[in-house]
């Protein structure tokens, strides 16, 4: 009998002789679908909420914790758009973003690629820079405090314009040093990438990596989309490219990657049980597909924790978790002797 490799329990004791020995490390990964206002836990949301004075909705955590139950993306949405009011200073989002990576820590996370989203902030009159400074004052630290190397993702709401694409993608231009890429999220279907065919234009013109959520709730349509007319180097979700097989033979003769969100897909009911993820259809497929976390607050675990669930729910054996690990190094924006390094790290971790 071995010890959980992902379990957050700090210890495990054996039936057998009721001793305690260590857990083992979770997997070394790479999290690459990550929003950082999906990590707003609820102890953060009360502490943020007093400290600038923003009245909330509900009495206690309890009370919160007990909104988290979703119907689909756009009533998870309107929960999260409401609660992340309590960020408005530059010192929130930093305190969000270290308390996002102390707990990547201890799940293994060894580089993370992280979303953000300015326009959900801008809109109540937030300043861009004072959130693009805060995160930034986390993510400066986090090689030294937390051993994680990290990357930003610039969002674009999908339910908003083109032009206010556009206007945040040049309000965000002081800033393009401490961006890696641009990406696409919020209520997918009725949004489709095509939309934002120009701001990613300029993206790519400025030297950025572009992702895209599609093929979550939307078609794969949406991700042909996301392909062929925005050039993504990743697609985040992606699940529904299974309904099409001359799609999921494009994905694998490009190796283009899918962060894929177990728990998220669960919470968000684009699958009815963990148990009928199409994950191992993907792997099956030889889709790069890697495991990720999403909004980890709102739908139930952080990266080991979704690691832990498909292995239970799902049965994958000690090979294929580290073939998801290998994938998300594999599919991260990453120099290649810093990514060779953590493959090496993939190798050498042991279950026990
Ligand atoms: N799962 C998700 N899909 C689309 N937009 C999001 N914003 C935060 N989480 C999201
Ligand atoms: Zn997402």
């Amino acid at each position: 009998m071995h010890p959980l490799p992902h379990s957050l329990d700090q210890s495990f004791r054996t039936a057998e002789d009721q001793q305690v020995i260590p857990s083992m490390p979770p997997i070394p990964t790479a999290e690459l679908h990550l929003h950082i206002e999906g990590t707003l836990e609820p102890d953060l949301a009360f502490a943020l909420a007093e400290r600038n004075g923003v009245e909330l909705p509900y009495a206690t955590q309890e009370e919160l914790r007990a909104a988290y139950s979703f119907s689909d993306l756009q009533d998870f949405l309107n929960l999260y758009y409401a609660l992340m009011t309590v960020l408005r200073t530059e010192d929130d989002f930093a305190d969000l973003t270290h308390a996002y990576l102390a707990r990547a820590r201890e799940q293994g996370v060894r580089h993370a690629e992280i979303f953000f989203d300015p326009q959900a902030h801008t809109a109540r009159g937030v300043e861009i820079d004072a959130v693009i400074r805060g995160i930034g004052r986390a993510l400066d630290a986090a090689p030294g405090t937390y051993g994680i190397t990290t990357r930003l993702i610039m969002c674009f709401l999908r339910d908003e314009s083109a032009e206010s694409a556009l206007e945040t993608f040049e309000a965000a231009r002081p800033h393009l040093d401490r961006i890696a890429a641009v990406g696409l999220d919020s209520a997918e279907v009725g949004n489709p990438p095509s939309k934002f065919r120009e701001v990613y234009a300029l993206a790519r013109e400025a030297g950025l990596k572009c992702v895209a959520h599609a093929g979550e709730e939307g078609p794969p349509a949406y991700v042909w989309e996301a392909l062929d007319i925005l050039g993504v180097d990743r697609v985040d979700h992606g699940v529904r490219c299974l309904e099409d097989e001359a799609l999921v033979a494009r994905l694998v003769a490009d190796r283009t990657p899918l962060t894929v969100c177990p728990l998220s897909n669960v919470r968000l009911r684009v699958v009815d049980r963990l148990a009928d993820h199409p994950l191992p259809a993907m792997l099956d497929a030889g889709l790069l597909v890697t495991v990720n976390s999403d909004d980890p607050a709102y739908f139930g675990g952080y990266v080991a924790d979704n690691f832990t669930a498909v292995r239970d729910a799902l049965g994958l054996d000690e090979t294929t978790l580290r073939t998801l690990a290998r994938n998300s190094f594999e599919a991260a924006f990453l120099d290649e002797e810093t990514r060779a390094a953590y493959l090496k790290e993939v190798e050498s971790w042991s279950r026990g």
